[in-house]
């Protein structure tokens, strides 16, 4: 199975683009490592939250978040709230649920380096 990092968003209007089933998204949650399937108003979405270092971070963040997004035509929707918590949530909205676009996204968030704005979490 291709690296989903080594794959393109395809135009999220094309005739044939349709949403995926749980199965087939919980079997492609293994590829993107911190990312967990919500189901918000019947919608699924990948959703992925982290702690940033400081409110300027977080925008930094964001707009490695949106190079990426703006590269493969597909984007996710960012949060930045209580100035250090940034959550994600990606979905393909033409079809109203998930398609491989959405992890090829969020495996291509993984592979940013961010670790500098990051705050690691707390050992247990
Ligand atoms: C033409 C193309 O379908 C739209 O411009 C793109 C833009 N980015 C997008 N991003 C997401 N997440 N879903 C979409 O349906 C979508 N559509």
């Amino acid at each position: 199975m291709a690296d989903l990092t080594s794959k393109k968003c395809v135009p999220c209007d094309s005739k044939d683009i349709r949403p995926m089933s749980e199965q087939s998204a919980n079997e492609l949650l293994a590829q993107v490592q911190g990312w967990n399937l919500l189901s918000e108003g019947g919608v699924m979405k990948l959703h992925r939250s982290c702690k940033v270092k400081s409110f300027t971070k977080g925008l930094e963040f964001f707009q490695l978040v949106a190079d990426v997004a703006e590269a493969e035509g597909h984007h996710p929707d960012l949060h930045l709230v209580g100035w250090n918590n940034v959550k994600i949530d990606i979905w393909t909205h033409s079809v109203g649920g998930l398609t491989e676009n959405d992890f090829i996204l969020a495996a291509k968030i993984n592979s940013l380096h961010v670790e500098h704005l990051l705050r690691r979490k707390a050992v247990a």
